[in-house]
């Protein structure tokens, strides 16, 4: 199901269009976003979408009260932004996806922007099921931020988050988490294959397995706790199963571990590494 959205951006110029920007753009435009709003900055100059603006450097100059999103790697701000920033004024307005880039590393690189906006998504936007963290500070006006929420409405769940300090742990949970239940979803299928189920089989089953509990747990009363309850008749066999993944409490350690070495992560990012 598409979103409509009253207000899009006039101009947006995205710096960077790869897997997750043009998982955003790919939405926006399936959404009614005017693709001649939009100019992408790649150094391949690949075409991205009918109608959309292609470059393969910054443009001359920017639309007074445009929009960015800064789409391509972390480590490369320190290469885009001495670019980009003169092209700024006090009205434009900086959406980040970078991963690990705190606000105050935005706001060192672009002083005259007031709003400057770390965004969190992950790549079921693409398909309007994703999930957007949004973070900014007092110096970013209320009129900025309403038009963050409205442009990041039509990708999914899309929540502010009042303290930094938790972004990165933010970002490993919903950011990386889709690569976290594929590989969940690629290891049940093998399970099931070792149990003999023939492959494409054991795949079909995994995926829609997953879709069915995920979606069922979005649209129950019950947390998904109780729900795998539910699922587990005393002595049967899903006890048995639920048993394994409990003892010595390995999953619930296995996912803090994993959450946790991909905040750390972050962190480290942030602070240069
Ligand atoms: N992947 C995710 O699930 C995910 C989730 C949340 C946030 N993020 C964040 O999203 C950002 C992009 O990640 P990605 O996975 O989309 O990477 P990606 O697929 O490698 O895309 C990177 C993009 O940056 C462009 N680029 C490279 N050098 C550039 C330069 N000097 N100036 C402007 N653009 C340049 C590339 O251009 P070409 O297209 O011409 O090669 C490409 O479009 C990262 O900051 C990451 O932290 C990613
Ligand atoms: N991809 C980015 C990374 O791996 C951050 C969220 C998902 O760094």
């Amino acid at each position: 199901m598409t979103q409509t959205v009253t207000a899009w951006p006039e101009r947006l110029l995205m710096v960077g269009c790869g897997n997750m920007a043009g998982q955003m753009l790919a939405r926006w435009l399936a959404c009614g976003l005017p693709p001649e709003n939009v100019t992408v900055v790649r150094p391949s100059g690949r075409a991205v979408a009918p109608g959309v603006t292609v470059l393969a450097d910054m443009p001359a100059a920017l639309t007074h009260g445009a929009t960015i999103l800064l789409g391509m790697k972390p480590y490369q701000l320190g290469d885009v932004a001495p670019r980009l920033a003169p092209l700024c004024d006090a009205d434009t307005r900086i959406l980040s996806i970078l991963a690990g880039t705190p606000l105050a590393a935005l706001r060192a690189q672009f002083p005259q922007v007031d709003a400057v906006i770390e965004a969190m998504p992950n790549l079921p936007v693409g398909i309007g099921e994703g999930v957007v963290g949004l973070y900014t500070d007092g110096r970013t006006e209320a009129t900025a931020r309403a038009a963050a929420e409205a442009l990041m409405a039509p990708l999914g769940l899309a929540e502010w988050i009042a303290d930094e300090s938790l972004f990165n742990a933010l970002t490993a949970l919903s950011g990386c988490g889709p690569a976290f239940l594929f590989r969940f979803i690629d290891t049940l299928a093998r399970a099931g294959e070792a149990l003999g189920l023939p492959v494409d089989q054991a795949a079909r089953m995994a995926i829609a397995t997953v879709r069915g509990a995920a979606s069922m747990a979005a649209r129950s009363g019950d947390s998904p706790a109780r729900l795998a309850d539910q699922v587990a008749s005393p002595g049967g066999m899903t006890r048995e199963g639920l048993n394994v993944m409990d003892a010595d409490d390995r999953m619930a350690r296995l996912m803090a571990d994993t959450l946790r070495a991909a905040r750390d992560r972050g962190d480290a990012m942030a602070r240069g590494g």
